[in-house]
């Protein structure tokens, strides 16, 4: 067994990335696989460092002036309060006699200590306009709260202007992932990824991977993960009882030989398969996501809608001529566990090809445990040549499938209640969530932003959320309504039709506005905003719709949903699964996401949310 030389705890001196300087830092894990050290910088900044970028301190002489840096960050953020005193470690104690070779070659030094501090001060910047994946320091904001203008301060530009072709070729700041692998990132298919600035700098900075498990750890994940399918029957079979009521049994799982159907199988496979096709027709735009940690940034093609068409005129192409689309609602059960099946499987190969991949490529949620990286995922963009599995997932086979789902129990509606029309409620139901999908595709590159793809890895969570949580208790709703119609008023229809609205304009805005802040800080129409700055170089809004809650687009979803129950009526709470599971998953993943913006933006993020105190409902939470 290798030998460690640092113990938990320690407090030694980490080589900061891409310079000789090195800071004070505690060392709080070490991987005996990959030899690297989790260790923590005063500012709270975690890197991974290797064993030679550490040393005791006491092999360090200690200074008298007092003015050891503890970080980077802390130290760019003094430097800019005091530019004129030095607090890099090699300057020599103010007043001190130097002969003039001394003075000479303390001048080299300082000058050489100087470019390093330089390139480490710059290093974010080379990533900052979309860091979204890069942890770089989390320190104090450098400059005041203004209205949205470029993200880059005076002081960085000024510096910029100097040295940048130098320096932005350099190093970028790598702080989540291992030694760069530059061959392989060439050996690459070269035509799938654009790169960003190439590090030059082959400085060992590792991913640390997470000790601080989200989803209750590994004992929660192994519960997420037996619970849900458990829960997807038991939502389904209450369901489709005639009395869905919470303290009603609801009727015992049909056996395995009535649940497992080949032809179902092959129907769910059909529908995976096709919906694979259409996102590969080289139709659409193609865009590029957000970098990754090595700079190269991932090519996605935009056709969601197109296959939306697709799909409708198949969908359209079945109803005409006759094909039974109710044998769909007849075997539900039975399409879900197809879809359960299905997903389990992607899991497991999602997890085997993950052991494959460079350390490079896994998703910083991933923690090094086995059954918590099966459910999160290992690897953050699994594809397979031009195909991402993840991206794909996210949004076609469950949620254009959900739409399918939906226009099925509409029909079957019309069918078990013999009625020449769709109900007022189903109607309701079926428009507000085609509204929901439409727009997700419409809006298709939002999804490149989100945490999902960015933070998490493609596992059993994502696989199972995206292709049988979303399509099979999603539409629990209009399942619902088949077998327990409701008479829906006109009067009260419009008040459901002004909160759904009411509640996609928070919704729609709200995204709309951090996207478009996001894409371009200095567009025109968003120059009444103010933003705080952040040291990543990117702003927070602080006023519009991000000053009236920290997550109004939140706030504009679950009015949504509360607008999708409501023409279900009130005679049970079934049809309310969804606001309520709805509440639970937001409230947890803005606090993952507020996790998240705290080590990325550290102090300006405290700001902000002394700025905007309410995280979702104002004045209430
Ligand atoms: N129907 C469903 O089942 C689900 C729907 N959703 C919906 O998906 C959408 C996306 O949600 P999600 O991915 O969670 O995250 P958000 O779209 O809310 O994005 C959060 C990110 O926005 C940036 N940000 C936060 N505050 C500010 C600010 N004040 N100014 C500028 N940027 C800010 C930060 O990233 P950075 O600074 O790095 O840009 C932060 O990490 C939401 O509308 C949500 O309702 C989500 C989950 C499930
Ligand atoms: C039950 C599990 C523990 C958790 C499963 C979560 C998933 C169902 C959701 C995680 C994030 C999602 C998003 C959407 C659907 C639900 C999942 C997959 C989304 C595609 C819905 C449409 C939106 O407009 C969106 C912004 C594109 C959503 C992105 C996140």
């Amino acid at each position: 067994m290798p030998s460690r030389k640092f113990a938990e705890g320690e407090v030694v001196r980490g080589r900061w990335p891409g310079s000789s300087l090195y800071y004070e830092v505690e060392i709080l894990s070490h991987d005996n696989k990959s030899q690297v050290y989790t260790v923590k910088y005063k500012d709270g900044t975690e890197l991974e460092l290797k064993e030679s970028d550490i040393k005791p301190l006491k092999s360090f002489k200690q200074r008298k002036s007092g003015s050891t840096s503890s970080s980077p960050s802390r130290r760019r953020s003094s430097r800019s309060r005091s530019r004129s005193r030095s607090r890099s470690p090699g300057r020599a104690p103010k007043g001190s006699r130097r002969s003039v070779s001394a003075s000479y070659q303390a001048d080299a030094k300082e000058k050489e200590m100087r470019r390093e501090i330089l390139q480490v001060k710059l290093t974010p910047l080379v990533l900052k306009p979309f860091a979204n994946s890069v942890s770089v320091y989390n320190g104090e904001p450098e400059h005041m709260e203004k209205s949205a203008t470029p993200p880059k301060n005076k002081q960085e530009r000024v510096i910029l202007s100097t040295e940048d072709s130098y320096i932005a070729t350099q190093y970028s700041l790598r702080p989540r992932r291992e030694e760069v692998k530059t061959k392989n990132i060439e050996s690459e298919e070269q035509n799938l990824v654009t790169r960003g600035p190439v590090p030059l700098g082959t400085f060992q900075v590792t991913t640390p991977q997470r000790r601080d498990l989200e989803f209750g750890g590994v004992p929660g994940a192994l519960l997420i993960m037996l619970g849900l399918p458990a829960c997807v029957f038991l939502l389904l079979l209450q369901c489709a009882q005639k009395d869905p009521g919470l303290l009603q049994f609801p009727p015992p799982l049909p056996a395995l030989r009535e649940l497992w159907e080949a032809r179902v199988c092959g129907v769910y496979l059909l529908w995976f398969f096709l919906q694979a096709l259409f996102s590969l027709l080289p139709v659409g735009k193609v865009v590029e996501g957000t970098p990754l940690v090595d700079g190269r940034r991932l090519k996605y093609r935009l056709n969601g809608l197109y296959a939306f068409i697709l799909t409708s005129a198949a969908v359209g192409t079945a109803v005409f001529w006759d094909i039974e689309l109710y044998y769909l609602y007849t075997h539900f059960l039975q399409f879900a566990l197809a879809a359960i099946v299905f997903s389990v499987v992607l899991s497991v190969y999602l997890y085997a090809r993950s052991l494959k991949v460079p350390r490079d490529e896994l998703s910083p949620a991933s923690s090094g445990n086995a059954v918590y990286d099966f459910f999160i995922g290992r690897e953050l963009n699994p594809r397979i040549g031009a195909f991402d599995l993840k991206f794909f997932c996210e949004l076609r086979p469950g949620l254009i499938g959900w739409v399918v789902i939906n226009l099925v129990m509409l029909l079957a509606e019309m069918k078990v209640q013999e009625r020449s029309a769709p109900s007022l409620a189903m109607t309701l139901v079926n428009s507000f969530q085609l509204l929901y999908v439409v727009d997700a595709l419409w809006f298709e590159e939002a999804l490149l932003t989100t945490m999902d793809i960015i933070h998490d890895g493609f596992g059993f969570m994502l696989a199972f959320g995206d292709l049988v949580w979303v399509p099979f208790t999603y539409s629990l709703q209009a399942f619902y309504l088949v077998n327990h119609p409701q008479d829906l008023s006109w009067p009260l229809a419009s008040v459901i039709i002004a909160l759904k609205l009411c509640g996609y304009v928070i919704f729609r805005c709200a995204n709309s506005q951090k996207n478009a802040f996001r894409k371009n800080p200095t567009d025109p129409k968003l120059a009444h905003l103010k933003t705080i700055p952040t040291s990543t170089g990117k702003s927070l809004l602080v006023s519009g719709w991000w000053g009236f809650v920290r997550h109004p687009n939140y706030l504009g979803d679950l009015i949504m949903a509360l607008a999708w129950s409501l023409p279900c009526g009130f005679n049970h709470i079934l049809p309310y699964f969804y606001v309520i599971y709805f509440t639970a998953l937001l409230i947890h993943r803005e606090a993952r996401d507020e996790h998240q913006c705290r080590r990325k933006y550290g102090l300006a993020w405290e700001k902000y949310c002394q700025r905007v105190p309410y995280r979702i409902f104002p004045y209430i939470y």
